[in-house]
């Protein structure tokens, strides 16, 4: 039974990630006379239940995870929404800022009537003003459009070797490896090459995938071509984007390209895709990106690739055993470029995700909208 003061206090929304401090939404009116604000920094799961237990007479109605949701106590599993102290009765939904929802037991959160939302940008749910639409997209393609440049041009390996010697002549010539003046255009028995007029495959074009090949052939001046599930219909004449089938009949063709980027999800069909089979049917020139998830490479057959000198350059914002990288990633900096999984880590992501989950949060708790018509609600 209810007592005076629980049934008197507000609804309470659950921070577990640091939201935009300066975001208008969390300054609103509505958002601070409508709720009370708790924050927890997630350390292990028997601490957070404990935290859940000290705090039952609130009356958790939302939870904002913001990007790292509940990775750091292993996801939250059916143990959790399942516990007595969770709370269940009060809780309406789960807000994410990252696209992903792994680590969650969706079957559990939806046998409890919790909802739960990712970001979405490419289509505007009306949840804010002035969305940014392909923000996500975008910024990640960007992400993948240095890496890219990396592997032609190679120039954090020129960057480092002027650091090192302070002097351009003698960073050319030791990029050479060779005595006499060096131009630049060779790194060992390597040479650098312009990314002009040549072929990228862009194995899933989403919203990522598209973003990075209007940059690609808009800025780098490639021919782009793309597999996905089915033939992108949205694409126009002019563009002249070409599409492969992601099945056996790709690897006759892989032959052709200077460079592969990955803007797959992390699913059973994609681990492992690029393994030795594939890797075999490639260029000896291949600039290989991955921004999708690590498990999509086999990293055995990656590193073996590397190591024979039968790729040219490794690009990675995700890795296998993340957040650990490779060693063999981690100490090749002529042949790999990586970022540290910071493909969309703009502020215009970090305010636009944390603008459209509270604007989530505030249209849940209202309860006056149909929410199962919102494209980012996933339960
Ligand atoms: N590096 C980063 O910072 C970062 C940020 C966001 C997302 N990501 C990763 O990138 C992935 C893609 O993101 P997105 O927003 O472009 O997703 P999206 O859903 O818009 O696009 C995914 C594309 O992959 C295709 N696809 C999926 N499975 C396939 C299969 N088995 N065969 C052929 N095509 C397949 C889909 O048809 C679609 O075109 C995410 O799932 C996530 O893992 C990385």
């Amino acid at each position: 039974m209810l007592d005076a003061f629980s049934a008197t206090r507000k609804p309470t929304v659950l921070f577990i990630a640091n939201p935009c401090e300066t975001s208008a939404t969390l300054n609103s009116k509505e958002f601070t006379e409508k709720f009370d604000i708790l924050r927890y920094d997630l350390d292990t799961k028997e601490k957070f239940i404990r935290f859940l237990e000290e705090h039952e007479k609130d009356k958790i109605t939302a939870i904002y995870g913001g990007f790292p949701a509940f990775h750091r106590i292993g996801g939250l599993n059916r143990d959790i929404i399942e516990h007595r102290s969770f709370p269940g009765n009060d809780l309406k939904c789960i807000v994410l800022c990252s696209r992903g929802c792994n680590g969650l037991d969706l079957d559990a959160l939806r046998e409890h009537n919790i909802q739960l939302y990712n970001y979405q940008d490419d289509q505007d749910e009306g949840l804010i003003d002035d969305l940014k639409l392909h923000e996500v997209g975008n910024d990640v393609a960007d992400c993948g459009l240095w890496h890219i440049l990396e592997g032609f041009r190679k120039f954090s390996y020129g960057q480092k070797l002027a650091r090192e010697t302070g002097n351009t002549i003698v960073a050319r010539t030791k990029a050479a490896g060779k005595d006499g003046f060096a131009f630049g255009h060779e790194v060992g028995n390597m040479f650098i090459e312009s990314p002009r007029g040549k072929k990228c495959l862009i194995l899933g074009l989403g919203s990522i995938g598209k973003q990075l090949a209007y940059k690609l052939q808009n800025g780098l001046g490639m021919q782009i071509h793309y597999c996905k599930r089915s033939e992108e219909s949205t694409i126009s004449g002019s563009e002249n984007w070409k599409f492969h089938g992601l099945d056996d009949t790709i690897y006759p063709k892989l032959h052709q390209f200077h460079a592969i980027v990955i803007t797959l999800p992390g699913t059973p069909q994609t681990e492992h895709l690029i393994d030795l089979k594939f890797l075999q049917h490639c260029n000896s020139e291949l600039i290989l990106v991955n921004l999708g998830r690590g498990a999509i490479l086999d990293p055995q057959a990656v590193s073996d690739a590397l190591a024979k000198g039968q790729i040219r350059h490794l690009g990675v914002d995700v890795f296998y055993n993340e957040p650990i990288i490779d060693e063999e990633i981690k100490v090749s900096d002529k042949l790999t470029s990586i970022t540290p999984h910071l493909g969309s880590a703009t502020k215009e992501v970090f305010e636009q995700s944390c603008e459209l989950a509270l604007a989530k949060i505030l249209r849940v708790a209202s309860g006056d909208v149909a929410e199962d018509k919102f494209f980012s609600r996933i339960v």
